[in-house]
């Protein structure tokens, strides 16, 4: 059995929807972050203000291209689609299903970025890393589905009708 593996913008609701969707599902929850601030004994933002983003993002990598789950809701964290080894391990264990929503949205979501631990370059605006991403998620996502003005509930139902239709016939998708 597949996992389900959410990846998008910070803020687009990977974790507070994932934990939903697992348990509407009947599946397990993981929150990579969660196991990076585990293994690193570290918060993410020490981390990232520690090592530097490209330190976190090498610990961010080997951390998601480790994860051994079955039959789970596996939420990333917004930068992991920079991991060559995670997202192909993620994509060999699961469905990669995109999160989407306008950027306006994530803007209006996220708070403080620095004491939220985005990785953002000095110079580089929220916006840029919008644009830079979202190609990004595109390309490695089998499903992408835009949540924009949908409750949790409604985006729960939906990824897990687009999930179960794309176990059954994964090239109609
Ligand atoms: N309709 C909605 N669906 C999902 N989240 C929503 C919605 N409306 C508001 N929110 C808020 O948006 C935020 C989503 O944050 P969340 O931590 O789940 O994002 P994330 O994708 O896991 O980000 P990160 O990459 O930083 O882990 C939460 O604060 C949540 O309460
Ligand atoms: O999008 C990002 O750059 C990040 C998102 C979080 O989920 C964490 O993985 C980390 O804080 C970096
Ligand atoms: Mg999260």
């Amino acid at each position: 059995m597949k996992n389900i593996v959410l990846i998008g913008m910070p803020g687009c609701g990977k974790s507070t929807i994932g934990v939903v969707l697992a348990k509407v599902m009947g599946y397990q929850f993981i929150d990579s972050d969660l196991l990076i601030q585990e293994q690193e004994n570290r918060l993410l933002s020490e981390i990232i203000q520690q090592e530097g983003i490209e330190g976190f993002n090498e610990i961010e990598n080997k951390v998601n291209a480790s994860i051994r789950a079955k039959k789970a809701v596996i939420a990333t964290g917004g930068s992991v689609i920079y991991g060559k080894e995670a997202t192909k391990h993620l994509r060999d264990i699961g469905v990669v299903v995109y999160i989407s929503l306008p950027y306006e949205e994530i803007e209006s979501r996220l708070g403080d970025l620095v004491e939220r631990g985005i990785t953002i370059q000095e110079g580089q605006t929220l916006r840029d890393l919008y644009q830079e991403r979202c190609p990004l998620y595109e390309e490695q996502a089998h499903i992408m589905i835009n949540t924009q003005g949908l409750e949790i509930r409604d985006s729960v139902k939906l990824i897990k009708e687009k999930y179960e239709q794309y176990v059954e016939q994964p090239n109609l998708l």
